[in-house]
Protein backbone atom coordinates (compact mmCIF):
# COMPACT_ATOMS: atom_id res chain seq x y z
CA UNK A 1 0.00 0.00 0.00
CA UNK A 2 1.66 3.70 -0.81
CA UNK A 3 1.81 6.05 1.94
CA UNK A 4 -1.50 8.17 0.96
CA UNK A 5 -3.71 4.68 1.02
CA UNK A 6 -1.93 4.13 4.42
CA UNK A 7 -3.07 7.42 5.17
CA UNK A 8 -6.61 7.64 3.97
CA UNK A 9 -7.06 3.91 5.96
CA UNK A 10 -6.03 5.68 9.17
CA UNK A 11 -7.90 8.95 8.85
CA UNK A 12 -11.54 6.21 7.77
CA UNK A 13 -10.61 4.30 11.46
CA UNK A 14 -10.04 7.04 13.51
CA UNK A 15 -13.24 8.91 12.10
CA UNK A 16 -14.92 5.67 12.99
CA UNK A 17 -13.35 5.34 16.59
CA UNK A 18 -14.25 9.77 16.57
CA UNK A 19 -17.67 9.28 15.72
CA UNK A 20 -18.69 6.56 18.19
CA UNK A 21 -17.02 8.61 20.88
CA UNK A 22 -18.77 11.52 20.45
CA UNK A 23 -21.84 9.83 20.09
CA UNK A 24 -21.58 8.77 23.64
CA UNK A 25 -20.33 12.34 24.61
CA UNK A 26 -23.54 13.66 23.24
CA UNK A 27 -25.82 11.09 24.90
CA UNK A 28 -24.37 11.92 28.14
CA UNK A 29 -24.67 15.52 26.97
CA UNK A 30 -28.55 15.05 26.09
CA UNK A 31 -27.61 16.97 22.74
CA UNK A 32 -27.17 16.46 19.23
CA UNK A 33 -24.04 16.81 17.15
CA UNK A 34 -21.74 14.64 14.64
CA UNK A 35 -18.38 15.35 13.55
CA UNK A 36 -17.95 17.82 11.27
CA UNK A 37 -14.42 18.27 10.27
CA UNK A 38 -11.24 16.78 10.82
CA UNK A 39 -7.89 17.40 10.78
CA UNK A 40 -4.91 14.80 10.62
CA UNK A 41 -1.21 16.42 11.96
CA UNK A 42 1.47 14.28 12.28
CA UNK A 43 4.49 15.96 14.54
CA UNK A 44 7.97 15.84 14.27
CA UNK A 45 9.51 16.93 17.83
CA UNK A 46 13.47 16.41 17.00
CA UNK A 47 16.11 15.73 19.71
CA UNK A 48 17.16 19.02 21.16
CA UNK A 49 20.45 19.67 22.68
CA UNK A 50 19.12 22.55 24.54
CA UNK A 51 21.06 22.81 27.61
CA UNK A 52 18.56 25.14 29.17
CA UNK A 53 16.17 23.70 31.29
CA UNK A 54 12.85 25.08 30.60
CA UNK A 55 10.42 23.05 32.95
CA UNK A 56 11.52 21.71 36.31
CA UNK A 57 10.52 18.31 35.44
CA UNK A 58 11.59 15.62 37.69
CA UNK A 59 11.23 12.69 35.76
CA UNK A 60 13.10 10.39 38.83
CA UNK A 61 9.93 11.42 40.68
CA UNK A 62 7.34 10.76 37.82
CA UNK A 63 5.48 6.86 38.56
CA UNK A 64 4.12 7.25 35.09
CA UNK A 65 7.90 7.36 33.17
CA UNK A 66 9.43 4.12 32.80
CA UNK A 67 13.26 3.84 32.67
CA UNK A 68 13.18 3.60 29.40
CA UNK A 69 10.95 6.49 29.08
CA UNK A 70 13.56 8.41 31.09
CA UNK A 71 16.20 7.49 28.53
CA UNK A 72 17.41 11.02 27.09
CA UNK A 73 14.61 12.96 28.51
CA UNK A 74 16.95 15.31 30.66
CA UNK A 75 17.29 18.58 29.37
CA UNK A 76 13.35 19.51 30.15
CA UNK A 77 13.01 22.00 26.74
CA UNK A 78 9.98 22.21 25.49
CA UNK A 79 9.15 20.74 22.11
CA UNK A 80 5.48 21.88 22.07
CA UNK A 81 4.13 24.69 24.62
CA UNK A 82 1.50 24.69 26.95
CA UNK A 83 -1.88 24.72 25.24
CA UNK A 84 -5.76 22.53 25.09
CA UNK A 85 -6.47 21.63 21.54
CA UNK A 86 -9.44 23.38 20.15
CA UNK A 87 -11.21 20.70 18.54
CA UNK A 88 -13.71 18.47 20.51
CA UNK A 89 -11.85 15.11 20.51
CA UNK A 90 -7.95 14.26 19.63
CA UNK A 91 -6.98 10.90 18.95
CA UNK A 92 -3.17 10.90 19.40
CA UNK A 93 -0.90 8.03 18.82
CA UNK A 94 3.10 8.06 19.27
CA UNK A 95 6.25 6.31 18.75
CA UNK A 96 7.79 5.13 21.97
CA UNK A 97 9.96 8.43 22.71
CA UNK A 98 7.90 10.06 25.72
CA UNK A 99 7.75 13.64 26.16
CA UNK A 100 3.40 14.21 26.10
CA UNK A 101 2.47 15.64 29.57
CA UNK A 102 -0.87 16.72 30.33
CA UNK A 103 -2.07 18.59 33.62
CA UNK A 104 -4.56 17.95 35.82
CA UNK A 105 -7.48 20.41 36.81
CA UNK A 106 -5.42 21.30 40.20
CA UNK A 107 -2.37 22.09 37.91
CA UNK A 108 -0.67 19.11 38.25
CA UNK A 109 1.60 17.79 35.44
CA UNK A 110 1.82 14.08 34.82
CA UNK A 111 3.67 12.13 32.17
CA UNK A 112 1.58 10.06 29.25
CA UNK A 113 3.47 7.03 28.93
CA UNK A 114 4.24 6.12 24.82
CA UNK A 115 2.64 3.10 23.90
CA UNK A 116 2.89 2.94 20.33
CA UNK A 117 0.27 0.19 19.40
CA UNK A 118 -2.34 2.05 21.38
CA UNK A 119 -4.15 5.73 21.12
CA UNK A 120 -4.66 8.51 23.86
CA UNK A 121 -7.81 10.03 23.26
CA UNK A 122 -8.98 13.34 25.16
CA UNK A 123 -12.66 14.67 24.92
CA UNK A 124 -13.00 18.17 25.59
CA UNK A 125 -16.53 20.33 25.57
CA UNK A 126 -16.75 23.47 26.65
CA UNK A 127 -17.62 23.93 30.46
CA UNK A 128 -19.15 20.27 30.93
CA UNK A 129 -16.00 18.44 30.84
CA UNK A 130 -12.71 21.01 30.99
CA UNK A 131 -10.58 21.06 27.97
CA UNK A 132 -7.09 19.33 29.49
CA UNK A 133 -3.95 21.43 28.86
CA UNK A 134 -0.85 19.72 27.82
CA UNK A 135 2.48 19.70 26.69
CA UNK A 136 5.63 18.25 25.29
CA UNK A 137 9.14 17.95 26.56
CA UNK A 138 11.81 16.93 23.61
CA UNK A 139 14.10 13.90 24.09
CA UNK A 140 17.94 14.71 23.65
CA UNK A 141 18.37 11.43 21.95
CA UNK A 142 15.31 11.15 19.60
CA UNK A 143 12.90 12.70 18.04
CA UNK A 144 9.50 11.99 18.73
CA UNK A 145 6.63 11.72 16.45
CA UNK A 146 2.89 12.00 17.21
CA UNK A 147 -0.16 11.59 14.48
CA UNK A 148 -2.77 13.63 16.30
CA UNK A 149 -6.59 13.52 14.50
CA UNK A 150 -8.90 16.37 15.70
CA UNK A 151 -12.29 16.34 15.46
CA UNK A 152 -14.73 18.82 15.81
CA UNK A 153 -18.87 18.78 15.69
CA UNK A 154 -20.50 22.13 13.51
CA UNK A 155 -19.77 25.11 15.05
CA UNK A 156 -23.11 26.06 15.97
CA UNK A 157 -23.45 22.94 18.65
O1 LIG B 1 3.12 15.18 20.21
C1 LIG B 1 2.30 15.03 21.10
O2 LIG B 1 2.24 14.06 21.81
C2 LIG B 1 1.25 16.10 21.36
C3 LIG B 1 1.13 17.14 20.28
C4 LIG B 1 -0.04 18.03 20.51
O3 LIG B 1 -0.42 18.27 21.62
C5 LIG B 1 -0.77 18.59 19.36
O4 LIG B 1 -0.40 18.34 18.21
O5 LIG B 1 -1.76 19.31 19.59
FE1 LIG C 1 -2.32 19.26 21.59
Amino acid sequence: MNCSGAVNDYIEGAKGVACEILDLVVEGLESETSLHLAMLRINYCPPSMNKIKQSTWDWDMDPCATSSSKLGNTNNAIGFGEHSDPQILTIMRSNDVAGLQATTHHGIWFTVPPDPPHFFIMVFTNGRFRSMRHRVLTNTLKARISMMYFGAPQLNW
